[in-house]
């Protein structure tokens, strides 16, 4: 049985109270946030697309549509991004069950149409990804009719607490949460994640600790598909503003190389691995130069055979730019990170992803049959996706187009067995 408390969400840790396997469990405490608790408001007429009835409830000031059968008396604020702000509540499920969501809703969705995108394909993505370690939509809606449709909310199985908090909570406290277990538990249930959306052909583009959710029983899972895209997609002018920064391959930041492929994800995954390890990100790069310095004087500065392949693929002025950067020689990992005291196997997985090349950086594949994960892979338990997604989003549309296939995206949700029944009159 879990021990979950309820205290402001800043304040609390994640703590890992036992050891973590043999049975690849890892108990965390987790923490619940701030419980804000209301008169009962009144239930709205039949609305949205799929017609059902709506509470308004304000948290922080944010005013959250909350459909018929869910849990209103008790909403929890888990964080704002970019894109939205989320609460966490309950509903019951068929079976008399609590299910505890996070319901997300989106800031300005059709703020203009790339954004429209954007939303159009996580919704998808959260459909059709279907794995473990693997966020999944159990609700979409929206309490707007047609004409005023502005506001959506994506539901969600509550995964636990972010990454991104029990890392903070380590570094402000001077505590040592995660332990070297963890961090191979925690990397491998990453790694297998990751084997399962690039089968599908899909970038994630955006992992990071703030996109990871980690149980009690330190069960991850990868939220947040607001930056995917499909490898197909004729959308290929990849811009550099595809992901938070320190956790940022150095072809996306820096040079374009080849098309924009899956091995950026393998350098975030580098990076979430050696900031597990040592609790602090690897390369906090206040700007971009700040950013390339750090990552060359660790991984050394593009070696000539690289240097060819970026003016191949930009030109012989990148190439010039580049090479006008301070040198580095690339620094001997296991000296590095010594006072972590990481295995040999670590080092090895580290030093075989932080590499400036794609083409030479460790693939998913490769990952995950590195003997640092041999003690949790389980190669007939590691789904892939068997096919591509084709999301179908590569066509410019107008915002008023994309507002007429989110509004029947959301319609055709495709609920599942643990979705929350639509109430019927
Ligand atoms: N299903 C979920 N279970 C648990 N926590 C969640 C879930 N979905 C979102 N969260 C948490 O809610 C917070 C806000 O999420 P959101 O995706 O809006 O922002 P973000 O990922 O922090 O930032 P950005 O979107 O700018 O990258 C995050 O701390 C995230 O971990």
């Amino acid at each position: 049985m879990s021990t979950r408390r309820h205290t402001d969400s800043e304040e609390e840790p994640a703590t890992p109270t036992s050891a973590p396997p043999p049975n690849k469990r890892c108990n965390m405490e987790e923490n619940g946030s701030e419980a804000f608790i209301f008169d009962e408001p009144k239930l709205s007429e039949k609305c949205g697309p799929t017609m059902r009835r709506f509470r308004e409830k304000q948290v922080r000031n944010i005013s959250f549509a909350i459909p018929e059968g869910y849990n209103y008396d008790k909403l929890e604020y888990l964080g704002g991004g970019t894109y939205g702000n989320v609460i966490k509540t309950t509903f019951k499920r068929e079976n008399g069950k609590e299910q505890t969501v996070a319901i997300k809703k989106l800031r300005e969705p059709f703020h203009d149409p790339q954004q429209a995108r954007k939303i159009y394909r996580e919704i998808e993505l959260l459909q059709l990804m279907r794995h473990d370690n693997i966020i999944c939509a159990l609700d979409v809606y929206s309490p707007n009719n047609f004409e005023n449709f502005k506001d959506i909310y994506i539901v969600t199985e509550y995964a636990g607490q972010s990454l991104f908090r029990v890392l903070k909570h380590q570094r402000d406290r001077s505590v040592q949460i995660l332990k070297a277990d963890h961090v191979k538990f925690i990397t491998y249930q990453l790694i297998r994640a990751l084997k399962y959306i690039h089968s599908a052909n899909v970038i994630h583009r955006d992992l990071k600790p703030g996109n990871l959710a980690l149980t009690d029983d330190c069960d991850l899972t990868v939220l947040d598909f607001g930056l995917a895209r499909t490898l197909e997609n004729a959308d290929t002018t990849l811009t550099t503003y595809v992901q938070t920064r320190w956790y940022r391959s150095p072809e996306v930041i820096y040079w374009k190389f080849g098309s924009y492929s899956n091995s950026a994800d393998m350098w975030s995954v580098g990076c979430i691995a050696a900031e597990l390890l040592t609790g602090e990100p690897l390369f906090p790069g206040d700007d971009a130069n700040l950013q390339y310095q750090r990552i060359t004087q660790l991984c050394g500065s593009p070696s000539e055979d690289l240097l060819n392949k970026i003016e191949r693929d930009n030109s012989a002025a990148m190439r010039q730019v580049i090479q006008s950067y301070k040198q580095h020689k690339r620094q001997d990992f296991k000296e590095y990170f010594k006072e972590h005291r990481p295995s040999e196997d670590l080092i090895d997985f580290l030093e075989k992803i932080l590499v400036l090349d794609p083409e030479r950086r460790l693939s998913v594949e490769e990952a995950i049959a590195h003997p640092y994960l041999a003690e949790f892979s389980l190669p007939d338990d590691e789904p892939s996706a068997g096919r591509h997604f084709d999301l179908n989003d590569g066509i410019m549309r107008t915002g008023s187009e994309w507002k007429k296939i989110i509004w029947e995206q959301i319609k055709n949700f495709q609920r599942l067995e643990t979705s929350p029944k639509v109430p019927q009159d």
